[in-house]
């Protein structure tokens, strides 16, 4: 999390002219002859991020209109503003020129893509997408790429990387005048491969117009934002539009779901198919498909090969078997981007396969040692994720294995219980706390959790399992407890925020990082009993 003025920029700002801008965008003013000699550098949608030069872009949005902070935009040096209609008639007397259009936000990543030159075109670019696994697909790819010898940029949810410029992420998926800033950045930092997550609120919110990636990547889908969009086929629809020639020139498909079926389809562009488990009956043939799937060293190998023969054995050191699948989806995207096989063969070798560091995914805080538990941090905090992380780590458990999560306040409500029945499935100590809770009253949080995860520990009790269930808030106070009551054989899984270092209730950021919590909890345990 960052403050909301933090950008990257490019540090060389080419001048535009205000007419042409106008011209090209067929953009309305009111006094065309006050467009002559203005010149903008860059675009602001915020007014907070206006620097001298910029052309502030007014949206209305949910919350707010942008045209109440354009003349707080104007002052901070903003040479033109661009908004609609109902903003104009806000706007009052600004002092620069006012360019109108009905819809400001379609036109944002275009007018910046302008403004700054195109940067998506100078670069090979790799968009992810999916409801799990693209920050870590992403560094995967951006893994494989340096392995490969290029200069990797990066943009998702942990972070924005452009040559040695890095600033932690606010959105997944930045606004589409920050990421046009951001890409002409990187193009000016000499980085020449871009591995980006794609979200569907992006996709849907039109901030990743102005870029047309060369290869779109899917994972998967499963239930999640559907506050935002509604049903699970609105948010697939927003997803599918990635694989479409506005948006890319084509694709890679997980299909081990059946939305990754329905993806390969829906497509428009060409795609290439990757299954990494049993095809469903029926199921169409894959264009690539992962076997021979092998325990190596904290993770697994696998062996990748494509219908016409074409085969390589690649590896990652994250455990998992989705983390083969999102392994499996860097590969034959990097192969799709069109480099060739013996050279992927060649950078797995000198890469340790893609044995990519992400921060707070399946994350090994703490190793376990028989006198210590293993303590992992992983960012699952959806259904899905949380079943999918317990069941990964349960094969390498040999005592309990203990999980502590929450749920989101204000997002999602119909989750909750069902990532409180899914974390009973897959553990054996169970213990609700809290995620974020927004503005939310964090214990009606809890307890909807609470309520899914006690009627699933019924059934598995009357069943013959030993699962407890306990709630324990605050967080920190959760992960000390389980890591210091855990055994020295269990595996602590602290599911949820992952690499997040605030956590926001009613508006405040109160400082709370799982890994640090971890470790604390685990100096204590070792100073209360030191390893034999
Ligand atoms: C639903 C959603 O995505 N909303 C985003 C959207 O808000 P909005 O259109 O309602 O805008 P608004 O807040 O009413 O403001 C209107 C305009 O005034 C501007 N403004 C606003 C306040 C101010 O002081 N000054 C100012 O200039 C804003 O920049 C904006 O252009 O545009 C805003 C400006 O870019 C975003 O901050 C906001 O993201 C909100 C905060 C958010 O939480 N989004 C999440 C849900 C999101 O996008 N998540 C996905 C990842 C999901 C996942 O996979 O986990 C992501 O890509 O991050
Ligand atoms: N391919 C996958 N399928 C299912 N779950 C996955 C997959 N990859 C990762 N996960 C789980 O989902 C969590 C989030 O992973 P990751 O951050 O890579 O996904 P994401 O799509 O970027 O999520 P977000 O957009 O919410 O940040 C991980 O911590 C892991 O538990």
């Amino acid at each position: 999390m960052t403050s909301p003025t933090d950008r990257i920029r490019p540090a060389v700002l080419v001048p535009r002219p205000v007419a042409e801008l106008a011209a090209r965008f067929d953009l309305t003013t009111s006094d065309p002859g006050t467009l002559a000699e203005v010149q903008v550098t860059a675009v602001a949608s915020d007014n907070r991020a206006v620097s001298d030069g910029d052309l502030f872009v007014a949206l209305p949005g949910a919350r707010a209109h942008g045209a109440a902070f354009a003349a707080d935009a104007v002052a901070r040096g903003a040479r033109a503003v661009l908004t609609d209609p109902e903003g104009a008639a806000d706007l009052g007397d600004l002092s620069v020129p006012v360019l109108v259009t009905d819809e400001p936000r379609l036109l944002l990543g275009p007018v910046a893509a302008w403004v700054h030159g195109a940067p998506a075109e100078r670069l090979t670019t790799f968009g992810v997408t999916g409801t799990n696994g693209k920050t870590t697909t992403t560094y995967q790819l951006d893994h494989l790429l340096r392995a490969l010898g290029r200069r990797g940029g990066l943009v998702g949810t942990v972070e924005t990387r452009s040559g040695d410029r890095v600033l932690p992420s606010r959105l997944t998926t930045p606004e589409a005048s920050d990421l046009q800033a951001v890409l002409a950045a990187m193009c000016e930092d000499g980085v020449d491969s871009l591995s980006m997550e794609v979200s569907s609120h992006a996709i849907a919110m039109h901030r990743v117009d102005g870029v047309v990636y060369d290869v779109a990547g899917f994972t998967n889908l499963s239930q999640d934002h559907l506050d935002f969009h509604g049903d699970l086929a609105t948010y697939f629809a927003a997803k599918a539009e990635l694989f479409t020639p506005a948006r890319s020139r084509q694709g890679v498909v997980v299909v081990d779901d059946v939305w990754g079926e329905r993806m390969a389809a829906a497509a428009t562009v060409p795609v290439q198919t990757v299954r990494t488990g049993p095809a469903r009956e029926g199921a169409p043939a894959a264009d690539w498909t992962v076997a021979e799937v092998a325990p190596r060293g904290t993770g697994s190998a696998f062996t990748l090969t494509h219908a016409d023969g074409r085969s390589l054995r690649a590896w990652t050191s994250l455990p998992g078997h989705f983390n083969v699948a999102n392994a499996a989806l860097a590969v034959v995207m990097v192969l799709a981007s069109g480099v060739a096989l013996d050279d992927v063969v060649a950078a797995l070798e000198a890469g340790d396969g893609l044995s990519a560091q992400v921060p707070g995914r399946m994350e090994v805080v703490g190793p376990g040692d028989g006198t210590h538990p293993r303590v992992v941090v992983d960012f699952a905090h959806n259904t899905d994720a949380l079943e999918l992380a317990l069941a990964a780590l349960r094969p390498t458990t040999t005592g309990r294995l203990v999980v502590i999560f929450g749920a989101t306040g204000d997002r999602d409500p119909g989750k909750r219980p069902l990532m409180g029945a899914a974390a009973v499935a897959g553990a054996d100590v169970v213990v609700v706390t809290d995620d974020d809770p927004h503005d939310e009253d964090a214990a009606a949080v809890r307890a909807a959790v609470r309520a899914g995860a006690e009627a699933a520990r019924d059934r598995a009790v009357a069943a013959g399992r030993d699962v407890t269930v306990t709630e324990v808030a605050p967080r920190a106070e959760a992960i000390r407890r389980a890591v210091l009551e855990a055994a020295g054989t269990d595996t602590v899984l602290v599911a949820g925020r992952g690499h997040e270092t605030l956590q926001e209730v009613r508006g405040v950021d109160l400082e709370l990082d799982d890994r640090v919590e971890a470790r604390a909890a685990l100096r204590a345990r070792a100073e209360r009993t030191p390893t034999a």
